[in-house]
């Protein structure tokens, strides 16, 4: 389980969350929705230690981050699939990974076979492509078993067929008890994937609700989302 108690983070002058408190619970996959600029990113950060809140918690399985004794064993992350060294090989990537952790190769072998990388496992990571390397990040989540996952937008650059792939692994994972947050953009994909969906703009709450809520008080998940967030796009295109 997931929880944010008034998670708060301020940048200079700017919130880029702001008294943010709500649950994920296990069982379900959590879908984590807002325009860009939302804090969505930052709040995942938060969640993993990777940034200290201004004020305010963020709690795993009741517990901070930093005190988690063997963290990749409690929650696993996927961020920015593209944060890796590319000289080094699938394969050994995850292993120095897993050896931070008390992981053993054979747990290596096992997540990159899960992800469909392990005829490419000895290959230069700098010749990935960016669907390979969220696969990639994918299997560093699940490397140490977690019951807590959480992932930035892990659908980017796969095609329909990894696409599909991973609504099904975040389905599963979901389905074995397991407490997921998925952010994306991609309206149509979350109402596939989700049954739950947390929307926050400008770094505060808008709504938790279920996707069949939403999608019985909206013509779809996109117009529930397109309501709801309309005073809170920073970044408007014009039309
Ligand atoms: N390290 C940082 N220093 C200063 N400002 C930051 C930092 N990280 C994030 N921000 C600001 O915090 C706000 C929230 O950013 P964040 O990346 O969390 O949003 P997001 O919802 O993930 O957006 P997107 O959908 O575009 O990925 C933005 O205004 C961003 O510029």
């Amino acid at each position: 389980m997931i929880e944010l108690q008034h998670l708060t983070k301020r940048y200079g002058d700017a919130l880029a969350v702001d008294d943010l408190s709500f649950t994920v619970e296990p069982g379900h996959v959590t879908g984590f929705l807002g325009p860009n600029g939302a804090g969505k990113s930052t709040t995942m950060r938060l969640i993993l230690g990777l940034d200290a809140p201004t004020s305010g918690h963020a709690l795993v399985n009741g517990h901070r981050y930093t005190s988690l004794r063997k963290p990749m064993r409690e929650v696993g992350a996927l961020l920015d699939a593209g944060a890796v060294h590319g000289g080094r090989s699938a394969y050994n990537h995850l292993l120095a990974l897993a050896r931070t952790n008390d992981i053993g190769p054979a747990r290596v072998a096992e997540v990159l076979e899960k992800v469909g990388l392990a005829g490419v496992a000895r290959k230069r990571l700098a010749g990935f492509s960016l669907g390979m390397k969220q696969r990639l990040g994918i299997a560093a989540a699940l490397l140490g078993d977690p019951g807590v996952l959480l992932f930035d937008e892990p659908v980017n650059g796969l095609d329909p067929d990894g696409v599909r792939w991973v609504r099904d692994l975040m389905r599963s994972l979901a389905a074995e008890g397991r407490t997921i947050l998925l952010s994306s953009h991609l309206m149509s994909e979350m109402a596939l994937t989700a049954e739950r969906i947390v929307i926050i703009g400008r770094g505060r709450l808008i709504i938790e609700a279920t996707v069949a809520d939403l999608t019985s008080r909206y013509p779809s998940l996109e117009d529930a989302y397109m309501a709801l967030t309309a005073d809170s796009v920073q970044y408007g295109a014009t039309r």
